[in-house]
């Protein structure tokens, strides 16, 4: 949608704002709705629809694809379109995914009360980020809005430090939950992309916002602070970014908005920025919510410092797959794998722990202990699934309750997910039988030799139990006054209890008895008259009467009135039918709006609860995702991981997998991982061998470790990480307008700048965007880098060769490689990490499998050959000699081999034998001494060089001794030894 036509559809439609001065009472008012929101496109009810004229109007049609019909009045012909109230979810979607905000303007009063023009106004806007709606937001997940703005002004006495401090606050508008943070401009990006809000709202002075959808007018602001650079859709381009009223954003609003909420906000808040940030993205959501004042669900305003989780930004949350797939490898992500929730309030908490897994060793621990009793107490773990799965979203209903949106059967919702928390207390300290760890099946619980058992055991869920608030009060008003099963609408009698209300009883009483003797009349009547055919009927217009067929008029008595005459009869209404009637709709009428009263009260003491049911929530929501975090352990075996808390551990790792890859391998092999702290594995080995599933298993190890989960390995001993930075696969983004390389160098730029000894970094295959000698030079400096400077643990996959020559370099480089095998000229990926560097990538084999045509293949393998033997023409800069595989022929005997013995065993037969400076022979590191010596002497029996042993000419053995093998790659030491050949060769012609 371009920025004009959202102009022409927002605040007054020009066709409207033309004929202002004319336009009739109805239309007048949706002009004065549409003035006062000029950033939203305003539905308008008449009757049963939301309608829309004419730029708006042509909007509607468009978007929803409704017709575009025509409004004639007195003062000329309007275009309209509306859609159904009752069926609006799916069109509100559509607005919203066209990116309109929408202003609902509704009836405030009964249209047939009211005395000429019927009242409205706006109850709701419905933005991106602030829907509420249930048939709008998906299920178990969370939907905010966020607020950006910077420090307006340092204070005197603090140092303004290097760059700006931003300012965030997010909140989830439909459960109340809100997030409030601070940090320079790279940090609130990084918790922007966790948080991951719809919308964002931008302050004055923060450049990246969109300024078409400004709200109000900018007005003047307390301070003007210099702009500042932030993208605050930088991480997501479908983000909704745009600015809202500056006043809001000053910090005297904010102060008085956020003491609704607060006790002594400025206490609470740690500087300038965080204030107004939060009283910002308050005062958005409450003019989203028809701007009646302070939402007091939004109870939990938490104050967070980023530093207080393990950071994971944009790029390691995408490339470790851990909410989005990118289609690499399988189809699900991390959260897939680890969700076995129950309920809504699980999935959003197991998605929030996933988002910010913990740093604090102790913390982790607890929910490992967690974790473990419920992996161990079957029973127990099943019946908490089995009362969770029939919880409601409680967040989102008290929500509603406390919005005052909520119907009785939200009610009823709450009621059935709060009758679950006696039970749920009772299986918690339920004795009874479970896989212990390790496997085996314990006996009865609570009757060994030591007595009985407390149960829970840990101190973990005993907390938490303790947490569970059986509301009794709230549970007992709800089943007392709400009907089992009521209807939706409230304002129609139904949904109150009989025996709640003496009154309503009373009336109630009142309507049945009339209505009964209404049912009796006609039998009645009948008898009195003698007219067999005569009955008794309803309509709408009419009310009650009775008919009789124009052959037995002569029988009607006395006291029938006539009420309507029809073609073949007529029909009557009595004085005492009449009266009666008056008492049934009187007595209805009453009581339907002495139903809705009470309706209204039981949920306003149902919302006086708020707090304690979100506690209960938060409760019932860690319950569901350790439950669902040990069912995926059992499940998955997953073990519990050792968390040792020491800032020199490092990874250690045995049998480690990758828990989305190996549920989707039939036979996923397992690798080992031993890691220093501050040591770099550089990973080298064909295409497809294993290399990115090997590092990212390692650090999803560490984020579930983290996150409380167990992890998928049969041993693990892991440090505590603040930080995890990848650069892995090189993808284009286009969106971003950054080209590939660009951006695979601003994610290295991040890395380089920021991580540390407590940071684990992620490099896969870092230069490969660019000319081979510069992406070469940029990965060797760049592991030089890491090692050297910032003393990361990490791990760096790569098919430059030269760079496993770091092992001999540094102290904390090693190498490791990945296996393969050929049997019938066909290679098999064994994905068996090994000790050492590889030397062959099988770019060409992995080209046929990919379905390359033969033609292209072969002509590949004959340059391959023709440049391994030296002769051939150079290919050009885009080819590594590491991606350079000779034709190796078949073996049918080919074993389980690493690449580079199997290599060296081919290579054997026809070449001049080449020792790579990196043999896995070696060990963890190459051996220099090894490398030192590549050419073997006569015995090796390769050719006319081994007779020519014997008299080398000087000027040959000075070359040779002068090169520098700890720099040369294989390639260039064949080119070398060929050149040698020669010479010794012609020397000997
Ligand atoms: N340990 C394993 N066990 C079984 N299958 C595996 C294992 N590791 C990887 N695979 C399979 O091999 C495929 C390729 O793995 P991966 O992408 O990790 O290779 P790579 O060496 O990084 O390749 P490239 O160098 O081309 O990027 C995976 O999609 C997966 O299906």
């Amino acid at each position: 949608m371009s920025t004009a036509d959202r102009e022409t559809v927002t605040g007054i439609p020009p066709g409207i704002a033309a004929a202002r001065e004319e336009l009739t009472p109805m239309l007048s008012q949706y002009a004065e709705l549409c003035a006062d929101h000029e950033d939203a496109l305003v539905l308008f009810q008449v009757g049963d629809f939301y309608e829309a004229f004419c730029e708006a109007a042509e909007a509607v049609a468009r978007v929803c694809e409704v017709t575009l019909t025509e409004r004639s009045d007195s003062t000329g012909d309007y275009p309209m379109a509306g859609i159904p109230i009752d069926n609006a979810a799916s069109y509100l979607e559509s607005l919203l995914d066209a990116g309109y905000r929408v202003a609902v303007g509704d009836q405030v009063e009964d249209a047939e009360a009211a005395s000429g023009l019927v009242d409205r106004a706006v109850t709701e806007v419905i933005t991106p980020g602030t829907v509420v709606e249930d048939d709008l937001l998906e299920s178990g997940t969370t939907n905010y809005v966020a607020a950006v703005t910077h420090e307006s002004e340092a204070p005197a006495d603090v140092d303004p430090g290097p760059g700006p401090t931003l300012g965030l606050a997010a909140v989830d508008v439909a459960t109340g939950e809100c997030l409030v943070t601070a940090g320079e401009p790279g940090t609130v990006a990084e918790e922007l992309d966790r948080i991951a809000p719809a919308e964002v709202i931008v302050g004055p002075g923060l450049a990246g916002g969109d300024a078409t959808c400004d709200g109000p007018e900018r007005g003047s602001t307390e301070s003007e602070p210099a702009p500042v650079e932030f993208d605050p859709a930088a991480g997501d381009p479908d983000r909704t970014v745009h600015d809202h009223d500056p006043a809001a954003f000053e910090r005297s609003a904010a102060v008085d908005r956020l003491e609704s909420y607060v006790p002594v906000p400025e206490r609470r808040f740690d500087g300038d920025a965080e204030l107004r940030a939060a009283g910002a993205v308050l005062a958005y959501a409450e003019y989203t919510q028809g701007g009646d004042g302070p939402l007091a669900y939004v109870s939990r305003i938490r104050r967070y410092d980023p530093r207080d989780r393990l950071r994971l930004d944009a790029a390691a949350q995408r490339s470790l797959e851990l909410f989005e797939n990118r289609g690499i490898g399988a189809s699900d992500t991390l959260f897939d794998a680890l969700d076995s929730t129950n309920c809504a309030l699980g999935r959003r908490c197991l998605e929030r722990w996933l988002r910010r897994p913990l740093v604090d060793a102790a913390e982790i621990a607890s929910r490992h202990d967690a974790v473990g009793e419920l992996a161990d107490r079957t029973l127990v773990r099943e019946g908490i699934a089995d009362a969770l799965a029939t919880a409601y979203d409680l967040e989102r209903l008290v929500g509603r309750v406390s919005r005052g949106r909520a119907d009785a059967r939200d009610l009823r919702s709450l009621y059935a997910t709060l009758a679950v928390v006696p039970e749920l207390k009772a299986t918690l300290a339920e004795g009874e039988g479970g896989r212990r760890s390790g496997g085996e099946v314990s006996g009865a619980e609570g009757s060994g030799a030591g007595g009985p058992e407390t149960l829970p055991r840990t101190d973990h869920l005993r907390a938490l139990r303790d947490r569970l608030d059986e509301l009794e009060e709230v549970r007992e008003l709800i089943d007392a006054a709400i009907a089992t099963d009521p209807p939706q609408e409230i304002t129609e009698g139904g949904v109150i209890r009989e025996g709640f209300d003496d009154d309503l009883d009373a009336l109630r009483a009142t309507e049945r008895e009339g209505r009964e003797w209404v049912a009796d009349l006609e039998a009645r009547e009948r008898e009195r008259t003698g007219i067999d055919s005569l009955s008794v009927g309803h309509n709408q217009v009419h009310g009650y009467y009775i008919e009789v067929t124009d052959a037995n008029l002569d029988r009607v008595p006395d006291d029938y009135r006539r009420r309507q005459t029809l073609k073949n009869s007529e029909r009557y209404y009595t004085p005492a039918l009449k009266e009666r009637e008056e008492e049934i709709v009187g007595a209805a009428e009453r009581a339907d709006a002495l139903e809705y009263e009470l309706f209204a009260d039981v949920r306003d003491r149902v919302a006086a609860e708020t707090e304690r049911i979100q506690a209960l929530a938060d409760a019932l929501a860690e319950l569901d995702a350790l439950a669902s975090l040990a069912a995926v352990a059992v499940a998955h075996d997953y073990v519990r991981p050792e968390v040792v808390d020491d800032p020199d551990a490092g990874i250690e790792i045995e049998g480690g997998r990758h828990p989305v890859v190996e549920r989707t391998e039939d036979a996923f092999v397992p690798n080992d991982a031993d890691l220093p702290r501050g040591s770099i594995a550089v990973i080298t080995g064909p295409n497809m061998s294993g290399k990115s599933t090997y590092m990212r298993a390692v650090a999803l190890a560490v984020v579930l470790a983290q996150t409380g989960s167990f992890v998928p390995a049969q041993a693990a001993r892991l440090p505590v990480f603040s930080r995890l930075f990848t650069r892995v696969g090189a993808s284009d983004d286009i969106a971003g307008g950054q080209s590939t390389f660009m951006r695979e160098m601003s994610e290295l730029t991040e890395i380089l700048h920021d991580a540390g000894p407590d940071s684990l970094v992620l490099l896969d295959e870092v230069g490969r965007g660019t000319a081979t000698t510069d992406g070469r030079a940029i990965a060797r400096a760049a592991a030089e880098f890491v090692h050297d400077e910032l003393g990361a643990t990490a791990l760096f996959a790569t098919h430059y060769h030269d760079l496993t020559d770091l092992a001999a370099e540094r102290e904390r480089a090693f190498n490791l490689h990945f296996t393969a095998t050929r049997e019938d000229g066909e290679v098999t990926f064994l994905h068996r990490v090994v000790p050492g560097a590889s030397s062959s990538s099988y770019g060409v084999e992995v080209a046929e499998l990919a379905g390359v045509p033969a033609a292209v293949v072969e002509r590949s393998r004959e340059l391959v050959a023709e440049t391994e033997a030296g002769a051939g023409a150079p290919l050009g800069p885009g080819r590594t000699d590491d991606e350079i595989a000779p034709d190796r022929g078949t073996d049918p005997d080919a074993e389980d081999v690493s690449l580079r013995e199997f290599l060296a065993e081919e290579e054997a037969d026809d070449l001049p034998a080449i020792e790579p400076a990196d043999d896995p022979a070696a060990g963890d590191e190459a051996d220099p001494d090894v490398d030192a010596d590549p050419v073997t002497d006569a015995d090796s029996g390769t050719g006319s060089t081994a007779d020519a042993a014997g008299d080398v000419p000087p000027s040959v053995a000075a070359e040779l001794r002068d090169l520098d093998l700890a720099r040369t790659t294989p390639i260039e030491a064949l080119n070398a030894l060929y050149d040698l050949q020669n010479r010794l060769e012609d020397d000997d012609d």
